[in-house]
């Protein structure tokens, strides 16, 4: 199988910041790679460096067998790209919108893949209304249509679902798996966990630096967290009580659940001690959640940033 991406060693810099440091990776065709980290972790300028926006300070490689520094024109015209704020006309019909990018791109047979792109999208019927009367989901899902229209063998999204409901959120994702068994290659960033378990591989970037990269399962299972699931009257309320004790990274309520966990299972132990011999309480061992892998990756990067 062919690699959609292969970068090694990019880095950017603003000023004496380094906001993306020594990033590498390696993408398949028709994969779908869920991009997070912390606000601010250099996830967009990542994807600007892959798509040919933006020239890496150092590093290389390809993207869809193109070099990523000189071949960047022919980069764009492969991969679609959507930003945080896709600025899709509002005044304009759906129809209009999705002519007006085709035109931008030089498309021909323009007629026919606006049509094909609004009966894909179950939008046939309504494409005389404003892009401005959709709600959120159908916005994004509009365009994400205008970033295919050009038939990109990449799609870059950044933030894609940001703030829409979860039922809108789960049709744009099985948009993006349907492009995926069309062979289109998919590197999405997300805040959110259900969206991280959605994608077939993960790469985590923490201040600059890629920090975890697999399968959710192959980062759980190398994350070497220990967690325990405590459930009983007034477990919750121990959330707040654990959360600073030494040997526990993450203590959070679920419910009337408390869910702990931390890097080294004797400190852990220890750390819960005291309400381990409590009857109203219930433990039992747990996976760690790719929620508290990030906090804890978070956590150890923060420790490792110059001048922390
Ligand atoms: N043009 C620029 N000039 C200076 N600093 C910049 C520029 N673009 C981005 N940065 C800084 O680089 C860092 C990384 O930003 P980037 O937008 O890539 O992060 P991100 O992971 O996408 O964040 P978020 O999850 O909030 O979208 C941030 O601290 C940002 O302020």
């Amino acid at each position: 199988m062919s690699l959609a991406i292969d970068v090694h060693g990019l880095v950017k810099r603003y000023g004496t910041r380094t906001v993306v440091d020594g990033f590498s990776l390696a993408l398949e065709q028709g994969r779908i790679c869920g991009f997070l980290g912390p606000n601010g972790s250099g996830k967009t300028t990542t994807l600007r460096m892959i798509c040919g926006l933006l020239t890496p300070d150092s590093g290389g490689g390809t993207c869809l067998g193109h070099d990523l520094v000189r071949d960047r024109e022919a980069i764009k015209r492969l991969t679609g790209y959507m930003t945080q704020r896709f600025g899709l006309y509002e005044d304009l019909t759906i129809r209009e919108n999705l002519e007006f990018v085709g035109r931008v791109y030089g498309l021909d047979r323009l007629g026919e893949r606006v049509d094909q792109s609004l009966e894909r999208l179950g939008l046939t019927t309504r494409q005389g209304q404003l892009a401005g009367s959709l709600s959120g989901g159908w916005k994004q899902r509009l365009a994400l249509a205008a970033c295919v229209l050009h038939g990109p063998r990449l799609l870059l999204l950044d933030e894609p679902t940001a703030g829409v409901d979860p039922k809108a959120r789960r049709a744009f994702w099985d948009e993006i798996h349907a492009y995926a068994a069309d062979g289109i290659t998919v590197l999405v960033s997300t805040h959110y966990m259900d969206e991280a378990e959605r994608c077939h591989e993960i790469a985590y970037i923490a201040y600059g630096e890629l920090m975890a990269r697999g399968t959710a399962e192959d980062i759980i299972r190398q994350s070497g967290l220990s967690a325990l699931v405590a459930s009983g009257t007034g477990a919750d309320r121990l959330a707040s009580k654990l959360r600073y004790t030494p040997g526990v990274t993450a203590a959070a309520a679920f419910g009337t659940t408390l869910h702990v966990c931390g890097p080294d299972r004797a400190a852990l132990e220890r750390a819960v001690a005291p309400w381990r011999g409590d009857p109203a309480i219930v433990w039992r061992d747990a996976e760690p959640t790719l929620e508290d892998i990030f906090i804890h990756l978070m956590g150890r990067a923060r420790d490792n940033a110059p001048g922390a």
